[in-house]
């Protein structure tokens, strides 16, 4: 995906200021920066959870702003947006049962008809991220980061080829956190899947991320690839 020059404002504050950025198949994206400085809103225009005001937004090859509803809709089915804290999985199900939803449609999913080939199937995206042990289990037993994991595997499972998560870490114990960042760098290592993200520990984006945006007061202040931050980057923020 390509982004150029994206605007958004609320009334009169004006939140992103012609941001622009490149996230290729397989990049895993951190979006850092000091609170208030738009990373949030920046995500939600991505997974197009919120209007632009103005900007281009390339995905294969078309400008998707440009496009009718059907294209947005459509790649809104391929990007999973998972918004912090939230998560979008069934309390009282089991991790396997919340995976499996993703892959069955609606009518399917009332009769609890399933084939044995989609029962492997997730399980197979549970063993992705660590949690075949826990697939039986009521996801309300689980901890903070084994949602924050089960819920990933449900993006995949449900053929998201881009990941926007508002940090997914957030109130994670250290070891935790870094399963939840070791399952989504395996997801675009192995899935090539495009992953955005948000998170205050400048040192776990270092390790994990493929690529560090720094936004600061709506405007992207470096993108860098391949390296950690210099103390004049670290310090902007
Ligand atoms: N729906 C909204 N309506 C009006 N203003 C909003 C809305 N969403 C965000 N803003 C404003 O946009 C600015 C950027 O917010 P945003 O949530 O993107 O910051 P952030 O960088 O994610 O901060 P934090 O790290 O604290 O989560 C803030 O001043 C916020 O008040």
């Amino acid at each position: 995906m390509i982004i150029r020059n994206l605007r958004k404002s609320y009334d009169e504050q004006v939140v992103l200021k012609g941001v622009s950025l490149a996230a290729g198949q397989g990049e895993m994206v951190a979006i850092l920066g000091p609170s208030g400085s738009g990373k949030s809103v920046l995500l939600k225009c991505i997974a197009l959870r919120e209007r632009w005001d103005g900007g281009e937004f390339i995905y294969d090859d078309d400008d998707l702003l440009k496009q009718g509803w059907l294209a947005q809709l459509r790649y809104r089915s391929i990007c999973a947006y998972l918004p912090p804290k939230e998560i979008s999985l069934n309390p009282n199900k089991t991790a396997l049962k919340n995976v499996l939803s993703g892959l069955l449609p609606t009518w399917r999913k009332l009769i609890g008809a399933r084939t044995k080939r989609e029962y492997m199937t997730a399980m197979d995206y549970l063993e992705n991220v660590g949690l075949l042990d826990l697939a039986h289990r009521k996801v309300q037993t689980l901890s903070g980061g084994e949602k924050q994991r089960v819920a990933v595997a449900k993006a995949l499972i449900q053929g998201a080829d881009i990941i926007v998560a508002d940090e997914p870490v957030i109130g994670l114990d250290p070891e935790s956190a870094q399963l939840v960042l070791k399952d989504l760098r395996y997801m675009c290592d192995k899935h090539k899947a495009t992953v955005l993200f948000t998170i205050p520990q400048i040192e776990w984006a270092e390790k994990y991320a493929t690529r560090l945006i720094g936004l600061v007061d709506g405007q992207v202040i470096f993108d860098v690839s391949g390296r950690r931050l210099t103390t004049a980057e670290k310090m902007k923020l």
